[in-house]
């Protein structure tokens, strides 16, 4: 069963993009082979692959960090180029302000959007309280955990409320408990804001509770090599992880990436 909440219109479409660095001394690495993806307004997908298959090329690229060499962004059919409104990131280092508290950090897009004084402390209590930290929010960054850094973080983009959240491995750094309950959070916020989510990962267990759907990426060229539709009931705590079900699309999924996984370490020598 897909998200109840998901519509069947297509609200971010990736069109045939792909992207080759050039190193030094001249030789070219493919990072992303041509790939195409339509995500649907409200769904929640992750995109899962090795070390090294364009997973950050493709955030960027959408994200407008980047620029592809062939294909199309298009939010609601209409390409995009650069950064949009409609699209907010959370960056897999942690990016929040040290000078700044946690009320601050997340008042931060508010204020650059010219909104009052008082509309924008209780817009930023708002998310504070979403993902969790309320009683925190007068402290600085340096006397938090690494967890309740990238929350602060969290809630900063959500803050400039983007339709569309793209996340690239914002928990990488986390330990597995720090992991498991904030994917807990990512749920409940997810259902909460009904947000058009995309999220890359290489953590497999994060990908099936949170998605509608898992993207596999393969290695180099990275591009998609499968897509697997996740029909477990919703809401996904993490007891899901637990289930018989849950444990099939583990098995399954793994299979492809191990695959990729066992080729990437083989090309990169590790
Ligand atoms: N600016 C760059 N210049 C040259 N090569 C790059 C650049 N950015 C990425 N690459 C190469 O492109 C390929 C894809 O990199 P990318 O960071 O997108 O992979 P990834 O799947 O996000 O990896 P990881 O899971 O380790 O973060 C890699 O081989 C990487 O070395």
């Amino acid at each position: 069963m897909t998200a109840p909440e998901a519509s069947l219109l297509v609200v971010l479409s990736i069109a045939g993009v792909s992207k080759e660095f050039q190193l030094k001394g001249g030789a070219k690495v493919t990072a992303l082979a041509s790939t195409t993806l339509d995500i649907k307004e409200g769904e929640f997908v992750s995109v899962i692959g090795p070390s090294g298959c364009g997973k950050s090329t493709l955030f960027n690229i959408i994200g407008g960090l980047l620029e592809s060499d062939t294909g199309r962004i298009l939010v609601d059919g209409r390409e995009i180029r650069g950064s949009h409104k409609d699209i907010g990131m959370v960056f897999q280092e942690e990016s929040v302000f040290p000078w700044r508290t946690v009320i601050g950090n997340v008042t931060l897009p508010l204020e650059i959007a010219g909104v009052p004084k008082k509309e924008r402390y209780e817009r930023a209590m708002h998310f504070v309280e979403l993902v969790g930290l309320t009683g925190f929010e007068n402290r600085r960054p340096s006397e938090l955990s690494g967890g309740m850094r990238q929350r602060t973080a969290l809630a900063r983009t959500l803050a400039s409320e983007p339709r569309i959240l793209l996340m690239d491995e914002p928990f990488a750094a986390l330990d597995e408990q720090t992991r498991m309950l904030i994917g807990d959070k990512i749920v409940q916020i997810w259902r909460e804001l009904n947000q058009t989510t995309l999220l890359i990962t290489h953590n497999l267990t994060e990908a099936i509770q949170l998605s509608d759907r898992v993207v596999v990426m393969s290695y180099r060229p990275g591009t998609i090599k499968q897509i697997v539709q996740i029909e477990l009931p919703r809401p996904r705590t993490s007891e899901i992880i637990s289930s018989e079900p849950f444990r099939r699309y583990l098995g399954q999924i793994w299979q492809d990436l191990r695959e990729e996984a066992t080729r990437g370490m083989i090309e990169s020598k590790i």
